[in-house]
């Protein structure tokens, strides 16, 4: 039976149906219901559509489109092997009659209306979409792959839209396949090719930006009041935070077990001396003031409210942190995390650091006015992540960086306060929080960085596969309520936890197929048949 003839009784369903009536369900039961209603209804429109062929007379409807609404369905549905079959099946044979149909035929008969020669980039979108949902990446990457090259060789065979999809898609793919320069090696070819795209234009800035030479002469000239003198901190200078033995943490799987000795997070004394902080903060506040009209926004887009600026917006930090980077950031991580997995370091033979930067923001906390207290619990994209204060501790009361596996069996975790100045180094996987403040401003800057040419994902996905760490990357329930304020550093949403701008992005960009195409048939659904609501 096909896909599109499948008859859609679901056992599930009868089973919610009676609950739902019972009263019983719990809000999940709900929300799993309300999908399931949805994903039906796409599938007996979407097939209903294409069996009755609307596409040949309503010019808003599209073969394509109705065959890629049928797989996100079916995806949905967890039918995904009959959505993959469907969008193959349906490329093929649509290809087929277009390629053998004769170029003189009547130009508004069916099949010419059918497919246009941009479909089958669109059904590879589709198609990449599933295979990157079902873990397989090589064979994701390389249908993305193909679509940026059909566009750059054939801009007309490539939809704009499908285009950005593709060379956004093709980096993510890599970034989850561990090759970050990959990612972005990706992203600035995309951008030359599309220079229309300011997706991939911010993706390729932010590389040159943190992959520029070290200024000559260094930062102080050229930022009067931007490098303050703190020494080059050595191990002997930090403070270590071990995971207890009895507690798992897929960060342990990053580095060397008998160097590392469970010390996954580190404090250090100040990197930033007390007017250079008050130097970042002011350029912060007058590029605020200047360019963003005096409102603090979110660049790191989050599933909670997180208020913060991407470093390579103000260019003058561009420079300082730079310096900050090469100067002390890198090798203070070449102290703390002497020994990878693989048996490498973070300094490649010719000393220089092998550290990149994948992003850095400014964040800012502010209890007094637009109440952003927190950051719930999440993990970073990162093999190595920092958080360095920028404003004293007496400007804000609580905060500091939460963790999960510092705490002990408990669940309490540990919160690794630092003052002005004081940087706090942590492996990315490590589950952790910005501890909520209850008074006051507290301004961060915040790194994640990974390693060239080094599999951290890799290593956190053996960790887990083992099954050492069991659920412990997945849910926040073992945060404890802290007494005083009484908000949990996971917020207050259940397992909370932060989805970067990019994961944002890329979440927005797989659903905007479905969404659309729920939306458009919606409104074909309305003409015909009422809509079932639960
Ligand atoms: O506020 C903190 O200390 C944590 C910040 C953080 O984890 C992040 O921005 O990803
Ligand atoms: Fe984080």
């Amino acid at each position: 039976m096909s896909a599109l003839s499948a008859v859609d009784f679901d056992p599930e369903e009868a089973t919610y149906s009676s609950l739902l009536s019972s009263g019983a369900a719990t809000p999940a039961q709900v929300d799993q219901m309300r999908s399931l209603r949805k994903h039906k209804n796409l599938l007996s429109i979407s097939r209903r559509a294409l069996l009755q062929q609307h596409y040949v007379h309503d010019v808003t409807l599209t073969r394509c489109a109705l065959t890629c609404s049928a797989a996100a369905a079916l995806e949905g549905l967890g039918r995904r092997e009959e959505a993959v079959h469907l969008l193959r099946h349906r490329r093929f044979m649509e290809e087929e009659a277009y390629s053998s149909s004769d170029s003189d035929s009547d130009p508004s008969s069916p099949a010419s209306l059918a497919h246009s020669p941009t479909d089958s980039a669109s059904y590879d979108i589709a198609l990449s979409k599933l295979l990157f949902k079902a873990d397989s990446k090589p064979a994701a990457l390389a249908l993305t792959l193909s679509v940026c090259d059909l566009s750059a060789s054939s801009p007309s065979s490539v939809l704009p839209a499908d285009a950005e999809d593709a060379y956004y898609l093709a980096g993510w793919i890599s970034i989850h396949n561990d090759d970050h320069s990959g990612a972005y090696r990706i992203w600035r070819r995309g951008a030359e090719n599309l220079p229309s795209s300011d997706l991939l234009r911010r993706q390729n800035k932010k590389r040159l930006c943190w992959d520029s030479p070290p200024p000559s002469p260094p930062a102080p000239a050229l930022l009067p009041g931007l490098v303050g003198a703190t020494p080059v901190p050595t191990l002997s200078d930090l403070e270590p935070f071990s995971v207890p033995p009895s507690t798992p943490c897929p960060a342990l799987a990053l580095f060397d077990p008998a160097s590392q000795n469970r010390r996954l997070a580190f404090r250090s004394p100040p990197v930033l001396t007390k007017s250079e902080c008050a130097a970042v903060s002011a350029h912060v506040d007058s590029f605020i003031a200047s360019e963003r009209g005096g409102v603090w926004g979110t660049v790191r887009k989050s599933s909670v409210k997180t208020t913060d600026v991407a470093v390579e917006d103000i260019p003058v930090l561009r420079p300082w942190l730079n310096e900050l980077l090469l100067s002390r950031l890198y090798p203070l991580i070449a102290e703390a995390y002497p020994t990878l997995a693989d048996g490498s370091s973070t300094l490649s033979p010719d000393g220089t650091s092998r550290v990149r930067v994948h992003d850095a923001f400014i964040v800012r906390y502010d209890a007094d006015n637009d109440k952003s207290f927190h950051l719930p619990e999440h993990s970073d994209t990162s093999a190595v992540s920092f958080t360095v204060a920028l404003n004293d501790h007496s400007e804000f009361e609580g905060g500091g960086t939460w963790f999960e596996a510092l705490g002990g069996e408990g669940g309490e975790g540990m919160v690794v306060d630092c003052d002005v100045g004081e940087a706090c180094a942590f492996a990315g996987p490590m589950r952790h929080a910005g501890y909520p403040i209850t008074k006051g401003v507290r301004l961060i800057l915040v790194l994640f960085l990974y390693v060239e040419d080094f599999k951290y994902g890799e290593f956190v996905k053996s960790y887990m596969d083992a099954g050492f760490c069991g659920d412990c990357s997945k849910s926040g329930s073992r945060a404890v309520a802290d007494e005083k304020s009484g908000v949990k550093p996971s917020g207050d949403k259940t397992g909370g936890y932060v989805v970067y701008r990019e994961t944002v992005d890329l979440s927005n960009m797989l659903n905007r197929i479905e969404q659309e195409e729920e939306n458009g048939e919606e409104e074909e659904e309305h003409t015909t048949q009422p809509k079932t609501k639960i």
